[in-house]
């Protein structure tokens, strides 16, 4: 007797599998190995940035008072004592009607407290010795760049949790961390299921195809943060998947299965799950595609059972699998970034269910975020994945979507991330 599904809310499907959100451990990277990980310390300014009062022209450093009344037609000159430049203290301090070439860099040396551009100034050589003239007035603190100005020591200028990108890469840098505390990616692994699936590698045969989900959803994994550890491919035969999802567990934090999750007469996973004794949080989400999702637990390990169609499957991956390697990752913004465009071409088909359409982005003239599907629409789409980069959010009622519609729109290619999109999905803009 075939066991009837019960069909709950995204929102919901997913706080239940966040209830199982466990924090990552942490590593120490080097400083070139930290880009696109994440922080896991703060970064604390552990000084003042500019460190020194510096040069921002190549010029000439000058004490204000000098030049009070400097005008056009009135210079006034002075003696150029010496030149410093970035890396070097000035080891004497200029007196009155002296001035100390200066380059971008240099900190400033005593005694001076302006500085004027070289294309501001005229170079005089008399009996051997340099003079420089210049014809305006400067004021004090002109053309400095301050200790601090910048930052200030005891600043946080990054958090825990934060994507390390290259402005990032830079604070670490500033303050001297070669070895970068970073959390530990969560190791994901990924067991694709069917009879029919064949190698990247393997020539076809009649009634195989290639096994894409896997790879996809390795990728996926690596865009969350996380680590994808392919186990390979298996025969639609309950024992051995049974025996491969038990043994593939014990090794990674959170198991990927692809396909198997419906109710074929192969779709073993439902009683692979009731086998081992793992609580089913889930196995019908009201959305489209990834209806059958089913979403297991086993302790503190989650089994993602996402479908075999691989549209179906990348946004199971990207509804369930993403929050979970991000909220790992110390992120409060696990979820994908929801913002608001309007829908670029008609979508009629109404359907009971929300629809996760994929589609991509473009700004118009007016500067409007529109979003348009990519293409063939349908759960087993595979072709229209490769444009995707966000899912156009389309509640589920009786009718369908025009063209200029205001609608939600989930990010994918985003580290900002989103608290929790599923608050104020309403079912239809006008
Ligand atoms: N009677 C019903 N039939 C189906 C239902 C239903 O509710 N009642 N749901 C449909 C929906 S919706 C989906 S989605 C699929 C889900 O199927 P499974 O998750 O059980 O996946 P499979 O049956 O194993 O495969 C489905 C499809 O995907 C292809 N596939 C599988 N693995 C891969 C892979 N690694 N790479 C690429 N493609 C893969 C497979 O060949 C099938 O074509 O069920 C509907 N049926
Ligand atoms: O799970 Mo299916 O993808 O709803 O079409
Ligand atoms: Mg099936």
């Amino acid at each position: 007797m075939l066991e009837k599904r019960n069909p709950i809310p995204v929102s919901r499907a997913v706080s239940l599998v966040m209830e199982a959100a466990g924090t990552g451990t942490v590593e120490t990277v080097s400083i070139l190995a930290s880009h696109g990980r994440v922080l896991a310390k703060d970064i604390i300014a552990d000084h003042d940035i500019p460190l020194f009062d510096r040069s921002p022209y190549d010029g000439f450093a000058i004490r204000s008072i000098d030049t009070a009344d400097a005008r056009s037609g009135n210079g006034v000159t002075l003696e150029v004592i010496g030149e410093i430049g970035a890396g070097t203290v000035f080891p004497i301090k200029a007196g009155p009607f002296q001035t100390v070439r200066i380059m971008t860099g240099a900190p400033i040396p005593d005694g001076c407290d302006a500085v004027i551009m070289l294309e501001l100034t005229k170079e005089i050589t008399k009996d051997s010795q340099t003079f420089i003239e210049i014809k305006r007035s400067l004021k004090a603190g002109e053309n400095i760049s301050f200790q601090g100005e910048d930052t200030k020591k005891g600043t946080i200028l990054a958090q825990k949790g934060a994507y390390i990108n290259a402005g990032i890469t830079a604070l670490l840098a500033t303050f001297g961390s070669r070895d970068v505390p970073v959390v530990s990616k969560p190791v994901i692994g990924v067991l694709a299921t069917g009879s029919e699936l064949v190698e990247v590698e393997e020539p076809l045969e009649p009634g195989k195809i290639r096994n894409s989900n896997a790879y996809m959803i390795i990728a996926q994994i690596e865009r969350a943060g996380g680590r994808g550890v392919y186990l390979g491919k298996l025969n639609d035969d309950k024992e051995k998947c049974l025996e491969a999802v038990q043994n593939a567990l014990s090794d990674v934090d959170h198991l990927i299965t692809t396909g198997g999750v419906s109710v074929g007469d192969y779709d073993y996973l439902p009683e692979i799950y009731k086998e081992m004794g793992a609580e089913v949080l889930f196995n019908k989400v009201a959305m489209r595609p990834g209806s059958v999702t089913t979403v297991a637990r086993m302790g503190k390990k989650l089994l993602f059972g996402l479908s075999g169609n691989p549209s179906a499957c990348y946004v199971g991956f990207e509804l369930f699998v993403r929050p979970i390697v991000r909220s790992t990752l110390l992120s409060e913004r696990p979820h994908l970034r929801k913002v608001k465009g309007v829908l670029g071409e008609d979508f009629t088909k109404a359907n009971p269910f929300t629809r996760f359409v994929r589609g991509k982005i473009e700004i118009d003239d007016n500067g409007t975020l529109v979003a348009s599907p990519t293409g063939f629409n349908k759960s087993s789409a595979v072709s229209s994945l490769a444009d995707t980069d966000v899912f156009l959010v389309l509640p589920g009622g009786t009718r369908g979507y025009q063209k200029g519609m205001l609608v939600d729109i989930l990010l994918l290619d985003d580290q900002q991330g989103s608290e929790w999109p599923w608050g104020n999905i309403v079912p239809s803009y006008k």
